[in-house]
């Protein structure tokens, strides 16, 4: 391919962690990108919201403006990265953007789940490319292969890790026996968290990309409001250890399903133990992992770094890269596949094993009566340890597999009985 065509106009919007890094290599890898383009990449612009504040890449100071709408209203612009975040002013941005004749590659999970539909609509009306494989899971290719290498397959299952941050906390907390709040200062200082990092703590990033997931993978639209969100605050040292002493480690999880029978769908995050032996167990740090199930192929997953810079800055380079051909070609690429809008599942539907903790009072018939509980709500116990302390006993009752209606029905009948001092903790099994 020539490279000695007309440069391609790229617009920055935002120049924070992700963006930062976006710059780097659109500066120092200028010639390999302009070859793999088929023209160079030019910056025309960089929107940020502190004009005066000093970067940690050197930028043509006339580049940077705090006046982002001017930006992408210019008309001239081929191409438009946004990496600010949230809702507004993000959503305008890339309209304006859309409107005004450019292709646009954004990392905003937030944005997209929910208010996709919106964003793909304009990118179909003024024929342009609206891409965001970095809004899912760092710098793992798993949105590209959802709606292109699998288009031909059915996929009923994806389940994996796809928050950084969270990750790392829940790691941390593991292997050394770091306090929650210093894990997190350690996540946010390295980049991985989300500007405000309840995002990342109570779920919201990862039922975004759930979201993200569960409507490429099934064909449907699924926003964040669809989606049953947990976050880790809840998950304490005790619930890491009587993970350890099951030969399990918790996870935050993000699992998305396509019920056949019903024609419906479900997705949910939440902290869950998964057995020591099983993939996602081994994912450490930041690093991400997707499983994806489907007819044909059967098992696949995907495995990354989930956050940071250098890679998200990867997965929207390699969106730009395809963007800028498209554009050089005079054509938008594969865009959003036609859909099906399938029912969404209730929560109180969804089938795992579940590991209670219980405080009760130390006498004859407790555990008969705790067992009638779980037996009253159909949910059938697989194993149940009891430990003596003083008055009182802790009972640890792990469950076969049961609904979550079923099992939120049980510890309603649970906290109501006399001899049952506290619910001190449940948590989902996953993963076997
Ligand atoms: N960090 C990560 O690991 C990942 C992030 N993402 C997504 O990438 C996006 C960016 O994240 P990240 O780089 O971490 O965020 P940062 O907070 O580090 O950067 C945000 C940037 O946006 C600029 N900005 C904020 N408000 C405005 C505004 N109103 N007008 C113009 N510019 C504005 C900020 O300007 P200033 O510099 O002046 O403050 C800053 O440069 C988010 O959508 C995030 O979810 C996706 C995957 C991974
Ligand atoms: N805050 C996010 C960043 C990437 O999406 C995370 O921790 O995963």
């Amino acid at each position: 391919m020539s490279q000695t065509g007309k440069p391609l106009k790229v617009a920055l919007l935002g120049c924070g962690v992700v963006g930062t890094e976006v710059v780097r290599i659109l500066t120092t890898r200028a010639d390999d990108l302009a070859a793999r383009v088929g023209a160079p990449l030019e910056i025309a612009g960089i929107a940020v919201r502190r004009g005066g504040r000093e970067r940690d890449i050197a930028v043509d100071p006339s580049l940077i403006t705090t006046d982002a709408q001017a930006l992408v209203s210019r008309g001239d612009l081929d191409l438009v990265i946004e990496v600010i975040g949230g809702l507004e002013p993000a959503r305008g941005l890339i309209l304006t953007a859309l409107e005004h004749g450019a292709s646009v590659v954004t990392a905003n999970k937030a944005l997209l789940a929910e208010d996709g539909p919106t964003l793909f609509a304009a990118a179909e009306k003024y024929e342009r490319d609206l891409y965001f494989e970095a809004a899912v899971a760092g710098a793992i290719p798993i949105l590209r292969p959802l709606r292109e290498s699998l288009a031909g397959d059915d996929v009923t299952r994806v389940m994996g890790i796809v928050n950084g941050t969270t990750n790392y906390i829940l790691d941390k907390m593991d292997s050394t026996g770091a306090g929650f709040d210093e894990a997190l200062a350690e996540a946010q200082a390295l980049g991985y968290a989300e500007a405000d990092p309840t995002a990342d703590i109570e779920g919201f990033d990862a039922a975004a990309k759930a979201a993200l997931l569960a409507s490429l993978a099934f064909h449907t639209r699924v926003s964040i409001a669809d989606v049953h969100r947990e976050g880790i605050t809840e998950v304490s040292a005790t619930d890491i250890a009587s993970a350890r002493e099951m030969g399990c480690v918790v996870k935050s999880l993000a699992i998305c399903e396509l019920d056949e029978a019903t024609d419906s769908v479900s997705a949910r995050v939440y902290p869950a133990m998964i057995p020591l032996n099983h993939p996602l167990a081994s994912v450490r740090d930041a690093y991400n992992a997707v499983f994806v199930e489907s007819k044909a192929a059967g098992q696949l997953m995907f495995y990354g770094r989930g956050a940071g810079g250098a890679p998200t800055a990867s997965a929207v380079l390699g969106d730009l890269v395809s963007a800028a051909r498209n554009r050089l070609k005079g054509v938008p690429g594969v865009g959003e596949s036609s859909y099906t809008q399938r029912a969404v599942r209730p929560m109180g539907d969804a089938m795992t094993r579940y590991h209670v903790s219980l405080d009760v009072a130390d006498k004859a018939g407790v555990l008969a009566a705790v067992a009638h509980a779980f037996s009253e709500h159909d949910v059938s116990i697989q194993t149940v340890r009891q430990e003596g302390r003083g008055g009182d006993a802790q009972l640890v009752v792990v469950t076969h597999t049961a609904t979550d209606a079923a099992l939120s029905a049980t510890v309603e009948t649970l906290r109501d009985m006399d001899i049952v001092r506290e619910v001190s903790s449940v948590m989902r099994v996953e993963g076997d």
